[in-house]
């Protein structure tokens, strides 16, 4: 089946540089995807864009260009809750990936012990709405005390505006929950305002309760280069990430989110994402729990 890209669509960017910033041994690559290929894992009726496919190939050989041990492969939307391609790639890994499926209430219990068995450590729940459909709080609460019993967690990605009714279910969630690109705050606005307060909140109220501090790229108002043009890449998005490392150093993940779908105006540099790194993780202690020792204990252990 022939598949055409979204219109707009961005490629990743190709011949990322090599990372300036060394990768502590082991350092793993917790936000990734796989893509397709479509011709071998067709891309879901239901699905809001169209990607570039993005093999596993493709993943493993940036992992080893930037430094990385190891991946966490998370299910995007355009595969909805058909997992091939990511237990393809699990599978394709020698041990070197796990992965966060999307499954949907008709899963069955042989099914989640196949995908727990080729690596699946988790299953995700999307919020953001131009890239998923409403599903009832009460079938994803299902699917969550269903995957409870095999050591899962859920990962949950949201728009920080839909945050506060969304946070009597994130907290009562039965898992560990990590949260996706720090729940997209708004970064114009202040790390210490009462936006990004409500996710402080729910972190410092809710020791389950993890997040990625990947993403700038997404988040960025002044973008890939500072106003005076000089590459200081996405420097409003630091006090945010910054903060949520220095004040939980043991929740926290990051990833590259290569391929990067969905990003309309620039695709970044994955080896300049990489030497964004030590900006908000600024001591080696706290680079290496960021890149080894909680993405080794949260799905490795
Ligand atoms: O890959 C990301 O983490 C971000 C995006 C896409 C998805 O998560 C997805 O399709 O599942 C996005 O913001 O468009």
């Amino acid at each position: 089946m022939e598949f055409t890209k979204t219109p707009g669509w961005l490629d990743w960017y190709t011949g990322p540089s090599k990372p300036r910033f060394q990768l502590p041994a082991g350092a793993v690559d917790a936000h990734c995807h796989v893509f397709g290929p479509g011709d071998k894992f067709p891309y879901a009726p239901e699905r809001k864009y169209t990607p570039c496919d993005a093999s596993k190939e493709q993943l493993f050989a940036l992992r080893d260009h930037l430094g990385f041990d190891k991946n966490v492969i998370v299910q995007a939307t355009c595969h909805g809750s058909d997992n091939r391609a990511l237990v393809d790639a699990l599978k394709a890994s020698n041990g070197k990936a796990k992965g966060v499926a999307t499954v949907n209430r008709n899963v069955t219990d042989a099914e989640l012990q196949e995908m727990h068995a080729a690596g699946v450590r988790g299953t995700r729940f999307n919020f953001v709405k131009r890239l998923a459909d409403f599903t009832p709080r009460e079938v994803l609460l299902e699917i969550a005390n269903r995957i409870a019993p095999l050591g899962w967690h859920v990962v949950i990605y949201f728009e920080a505006v839909d945050l506060p009714e969304l946070y009597d279910f994130f907290t009562a969630l039965p898992t560990t929950v990590v949260v996706d690109h720090m729940g997209r705050p708004d970064v114009s606005k202040p790390v210490t305002g009462p936006e990004f307060g409500l996710f402080l909140k729910m972190m410092r109220e809710h020791s389950n309760i993890w997040s990625k501090v990947s993403c700038p790229e997404r988040l960025s108002v002044s973008g890939p280069k500072a106003l005076n043009g000089e590459q200081h890449a996405y420097q409003d998005v630091v006090p945010f990430a910054k903060h949520l490392v220095e004040t939980f150093p043991d929740r926290v993940l990051w990833g590259t989110d290569w391929p990067h779908p969905n990003l309309k105006d620039h695709m970044p540099d994955d080896g300049l994402l990489v030497d964004y790194i030590p900006q908000i993780a600024p001591t080696a202690e706290l680079q290496r729990k960021l890149l080894v020792d909680n993405p080794t204990r949260l799905y490795w252990s």
